[in-house]
Formats: C-alpha cells, structure tokens, sequence
C-alpha cells in the first residue's frame, strides 16, 4: 500500500504506518486492525471506508496518537509517536496532529475564534493573525467570530472545528465521519471547505466517512474489513466507490 497518488508521487510520507495491529482485550478480545501498513503522501486527500465495525475508527484514533496499536509502528512526519512519553505526545499532537469529529467538539463558553485559536494557545503559541483571519475566511465564518457554538448552524460549527484543525498547519488532519451530523447538502459544502483549503495548503488530510459522495472528493479510497486493508481507488467515482462498498457488504 506504499505506492503514492499521482498528486503527490515525489513526497514523502505525511502518516506512516508499518504493520499496525490493534486488539481490545477482554474475555472476547476484539482484533479491531490486524496488520495495517500504509503511506500518505504528504498533500494526498485520502478516504477510510469499510462496514461498521470493520476498524476505521481506531486506525484513525491510533494514527492521531489518540489510541495506542497494541504492535506495529506509526510515524507521524519523521516521528514515531509510539517512542514519545505521554506529555510529549499530547504535545507533539496538538502541534502536528489536526482532528475533526463528527461532534465538532467545540468549547460551549468560547467565541469561535478562540475556540479555533484553543489547540495554539494550549500549546503556548501565537497564532498570526494573517493567516487565522485568512483561515477564518477561508472556511467562510468572517462575521461570525464573537458567536458562541449553541450560536451556530451544525455546517457553522464543523467549519469551526475544520479552522481549529487546521490553524496549526499540523502534519496531518484526520477527520472521522465530519459530516456525518449533517445533512447531505450542508455535508458536501463542509467538505468542500475543507478539501479545497486542505489543497490550497497542500495539506494532508484523512476521513473516515460512510459516504460515497464524500469519499469521492478523495485522491485515494482505502477500503478496511474486518481489521484488514483489503482494497483502494485512485480517483474514484461515487458509482466505483457504491459498488466496492456494496462488494464488502457495507
Ligand atoms: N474501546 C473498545 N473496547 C472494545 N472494543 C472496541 C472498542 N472500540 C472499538 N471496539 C471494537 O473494535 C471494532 C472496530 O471498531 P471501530 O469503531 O474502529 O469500527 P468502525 O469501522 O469505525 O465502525 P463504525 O463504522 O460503526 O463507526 C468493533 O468490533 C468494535 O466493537
């Protein structure tokens, strides 16, 4: 799975990883990722899809530092995160690692422009204020600033946490199911806002998402069961990626 896009063939890789397994022990252990290996290309787009269950969330969550694999290695630029210690890998994330959850997450009693500006001043840095106005307008919130998230639309608050991602220029930004709290239309014009920003930057970006029409805004479709990379697409069609989703049974 090391072969790179075509947008990105000379890059080196953003995420790495080398055989990762990830079991949830138990009186049933669960094996959720069994022996997953993978490059992205720095500035590739690239879509998680399997089944439910088949194991993209915890790939995701062990890719961002969120989760440890219980084998196997993940290099996050030229990083291993697996050799950090746990207060320099919350440091390293909130510097290199950029996550969107479907729930956005934001901070309920801050404005949108400190929630975006929170993963910067946690890591005591300022951010420019060029760029986090560039960014702000970017993801289209100019004039929204001073709201507070109960003060936003769901597509209002992704795009807040879309912002909050990526003002740190991290490494990479995972996002798992961003749309998924949206409706369709709302969801295909976040992820726009967020595939043509993420272009703009030449940043990496993963997302997990069920979503054929999301996933086609990728460079690349990985497609996970039962633990298992067991397929991809470059440049897919929302019709090649139904029908490969259809074949693993969804
Ligand atoms: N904390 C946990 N403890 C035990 N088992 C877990 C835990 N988290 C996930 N699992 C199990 O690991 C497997 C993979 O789960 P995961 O959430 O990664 O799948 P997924 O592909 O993201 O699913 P979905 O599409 O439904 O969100 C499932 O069998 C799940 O029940």
């Amino acid at each position: 799975m090391n072969s790179p896009t075509s947008t990105a063939t000379m890059a080196p890789p953003a995420v790495h990883l080398i055989d990762v397994h990830k079991t949830y022990p138990g009186a049933e252990p669960v094996h959720a990722v069994r022996g997953v290996s993978l490059a992205l290309p720095t500035g590739s787009f690239t879509a998680v899809m399997g089944p439910s269950g088949s194991g993209k969330s915890t790939l995701l969550s062990c890719a961002a530092g969120l989760d440890t694999p219980t084998s196997g290695r993940i290099l996050v630029g030229d990083r291993e995160i697996g050799s950090l210690s746990s207060d320099a890998l919350t440091r390293f994330r909130r510097e290199h690692v950029g996550f969107v959850f479907q729930s956005y997450n934001l901070i309920g009693h801050l404005t949108v422009i400190d929630n975006i500006r929170l993963p910067m001043v946690l890591a005591r840095r300022e951010p420019d204020p060029g760029w986090l106005a560039e960014l702000v307008a970017a993801v289209g919130l100019t004039g929204l600033e001073d709201r507070r998230p109960g003060e936003l639309s769901g597509g209002q608050a992704q795009r807040v946490a879309i912002a909050r991602a990526l003002l740190p220029r991290p490494t990479v930004v995972l996002a798992d199911e961003p749309t998924g709290a949206l409706d369709s239309r709302t969801g295909t014009q976040v992820l726009e806002v967020l595939r043509e920003t993420a272009r703009r930057l030449g940043q990496t970006v993963v997302v997990v998402t069920h979503d054929p029409r999301v996933a086609a805004a990728a460079d690349r479709v990985l497609f996970l069961a039962d633990g298992r990379l067991v397929d991809q697409l470059d440049q897919p069609t929302v019709e090649q990626i139904t029908a490969r989703m259809i074949a693993l049974g969804r």
